[in-house]
């Protein structure tokens, strides 16, 4: 199967070039030419079976030329990282009120799931054609944590991670400053997520500094990200009774990957009723779906730093699909947004959109009221982000209380312990797996939020640059 790109200019690509492409050449996202699909026998034979196995056969039919040996040993793999036999383990809170656990991975969020896949496919990749590839990311907590606990000694790669200095948790920072493995470099710089992921297109826009690195993106810009999130909407509804009965979502949004996984689910088959968009006070997805305009305001600091995003990359892919995949009103939309500041949605293109998703914004006091009546009521301590969906599932609960709600946990609590003890009053233990974050010296690359600046230091570092990145 071929990907495009949302802006129609780049060329076609197969999987195991778009898994190493990024960014496409026109600034676009790519997508599949057409969503593969399950029948819901095929749903319901994924009741107790492995999470890994499940993922090999949702996601093997979106890998069109890649052996299917490489995808099962990566996923075997992958999942084999993850300290819940479950994988992504659900957990009843409520009436109808569920929680999906994914941060039973490395770096305990829910990046770990696409992350410790992507870097087994991308590894492989590499090896096989013997290319080497600088990946940069951008990233506000999560996505840097999990790709430097993903790439990390890999020999083919190297790892620049971007990410908003005094802007991400402590602990957040620690896991990405305190690895030692010399292919891995944390760039912090002045700004918000939103500069650094505007920063890093453009770094994907400079062809000739793109090939001399051998430059490779692993946010959810890549869409072997998108594929394999789409895996736990299948697992968790299977175990709440589907395909005999509908389910919906939940999910703390930021960028947008998560939840439009979910739609790639929907789309996929799988019976969802709602897919909710929960923002924090960054609200622009909640503004988009009330009032069909697309309008970034400034990025404001939350408890739940992961998501204080406003330019929400992957909402240009459920534009794409709403617009009828008219890469020409897709490219109009964000050149307007340049010109403008803001684009309007179309009618038709909001009226798709609204039949599948919800949106609702959560405030920081309401964030941490969400922490302490999930503590109260079920005795289970839920992350500033979790409880952005928790509050969000609950919103739902009250229009549609016959039809269950998951809400996508995407962290663990110890990440955001201040948080945490601000709500409850109680220190979080963190898990043996902090340990070593913890305690380990910090190494911080400080910079100015200058392409040029930045360029250079990858020019420098990376050995992708300094040996070719075909060597
Ligand atoms: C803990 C946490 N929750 C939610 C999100 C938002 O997810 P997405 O960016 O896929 O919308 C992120 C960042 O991606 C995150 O790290
Ligand atoms: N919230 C993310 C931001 C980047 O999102 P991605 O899914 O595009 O990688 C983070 O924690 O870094």
């Amino acid at each position: 199967m071929d990907y495009i790109s949302t802006r129609g200019r780049a060329p076609e690509l197969p999987f195991d070039e778009v898994v190493l492409t990024g960014l496409a050449a026109d600034g676009g996202l790519y997508v599949p030419r057409r969503y593969p699909t399950v029948d819901h026998k095929e749903i319901a034979a994924f009741a107790g079976r492995p999470y890994a196995e499940t993922a090999e056969t949702l996601i093997a039919p979106f890998t069109e030329g890649l052996p299917r040996d490489l995808l099962h040993q990566a996923a075997r793999g992958a999942y084999a990282t993850f300290s819940h036999a479950a994988v992504a383990p659900l957990t009843q809170i409520g009436d109808n009120l569920f929680v999906l656990e994914l941060f039973h991975g490395p770096t305990l969020a829910f990046k770990d799931l696409a992350m410790q896949l992507l870097g087994r496919l991308m590894d492989a990749l590499l090896e096989t054609r013997g290319l080497r590839a600088t990946i940069v990311g951008a990233t506000s907590g999560d996505t840097g944590a999990a790709a430097i606990e993903a790439f990390r000694g890999r020999a083919n790669v190297d790892v620049f991670i971007l990410y908003p200095d005094g802007r991400v948790s402590d602990v957040q920072r620690r896991q990405m400053t305190t690895v030692a493995d010399a292919n891995v470099h944390a760039i912090a710089l002045d700004g918000s997520f939103d500069d650094a992921q505007t920063l890093l297109k453009g770094l994907f826009r400079d062809e000739s500094f793109r090939r001399g690195v051998g430059l490779a993106g692993v946010n959810s810009i890549n869409w072997a990200r998108v594929v394999a999130q789409m895996v736990y909407y299948f697992t968790s509804a299977v175990t709440l009774g589907s395909p005999h009965r509908k389910i919906s979502f939940a999910v703390p949004t930021g960028n947008f990957g998560d939840v439009l996984a979910g739609y790639v689910a929907k789309r996929m088959g799988l019976p969802v009723e709602r897919l909710i968009v929960a923002t924090n006070e960054n609200d622009i997805l909640a503004r988009a779906l009330a009032t069909g305009r697309y309008e970034p305001r400034g990025v404001t600091p939350t408890q739940s730093p992961s998501m204080d995003i406003q330019l929400s990359s992957n909402f240009e892919r459920l534009l794409f699909d709403a617009i009828g995949r008219d890469s020409g009103s897709v490219v109009q939309a964000f050149e307007a947004l340049d010109r403008d500041g803001a684009f309007e949605i179309p009618p038709g293109a909001l009226r798709a959109v609204r039949e599948d998703f919800d949106a609702l914004a959560v405030n920081e006091a309401e964030t941490q009221a969400e922490i302490a009546r999930t503590y109260r009521d079920s005795g289970y301590v839920i992350d500033p982000h979790t409880a952005t969906g928790v509050r969000a599932a609950r919103a739902q609960l009250e229009k549609s209380p016959g039809t269950p709600v998951v809400a996508l946990s995407t962290a663990h609590p110890a990440k955001f312990p201040d948080a945490i003890e601000r709500a409850i009053g109680l220190r979080i233990e963190p898990p043996p797996r902090l340990a070593p974050v913890l305690e380990g010296k910090e190494r911080i690359a400080r910079m100015k939020r200058d392409s040029e600046t930045v360029k250079r230091f990858i020019l420098e570092h990376a050995r992708a640059a300094r040996v070719g990145a075909g060597a």
